[in-house]
């Protein structure tokens, strides 16, 4: 058997006027992620981390931000795409561990129907899907409420 560990992070900027999509659901909030796509900053980690463990490449590169099609693109669909990439390559995903850092709003309340909708696009089972969330205590740019980061990490497997 052939196991493959990933690591993922992505940031986004949070401004007024756009939406805030986190880990595939949109959430009511004051600020929204900026982003050439939906700004999903949780699916772009976990989509990084998915490309790094089958080492190949990233995001920008499977889905560059200078191509009109992924222009406000759902990036569940960017989600599924990558999903695609390593089946072709006859991986599939043991476990993920996410965490959101963002000061504000509060998230934990959202965490099981985003497991929900990430785990059936991912085709696992949703106990194998983790997503946790974390203020930065009022530091740095997450703190100042500038913007929102994620990290992942993935274990892939081919028997
Ligand atoms: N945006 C966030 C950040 C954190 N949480 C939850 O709050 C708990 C406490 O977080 P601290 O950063 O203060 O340690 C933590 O267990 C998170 O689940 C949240 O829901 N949304
Ligand atoms: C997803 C893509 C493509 O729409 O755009 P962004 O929303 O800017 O996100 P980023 O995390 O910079 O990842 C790669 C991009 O190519």
């Amino acid at each position: 058997m052939n196991l493959r560990i990933g690591q993922g992070y992505d940031v986004h900027k949070l401004a007024a006027g756009y939406e805030f999509w986190l880990g595939g659901i949109l959430i009511p909030y004051e600020l929204g992620s900026v982003g050439h796509s939906d700004g999903d900053v949780l699916i772009h980690a976990i989509c990084d981390a998915i490309l790094g463990a089958a080492c190949l490449r990233d995001i920008g590169y499977h889905f560059p931000d200078t191509d009109n099609a992924y222009k406000n693109i759902d990036s569940k669909i960017l989600l599924q795409d990558t999903l695609e990439l390593i089946k072709k390559e006859g991986y599939y995903i043991n476990n993920i561990d996410a965490t959101v850092c963002l000061q504000k709003p509060k998230v934990k309340d959202y965490i099981p129907k985003m497991r929900d909708v990430l785990a059936e696009i991912l085709e696992i089972d949703k106990n194998t899907l983790s997503i946790k969330a974390t203020t930065t205590e009022q530091l740095g740019f997450v703190g100042r409420r500038e913007g929102v980061e994620a990290h992942a990490v993935v274990l892939l497997i081919k028997e």
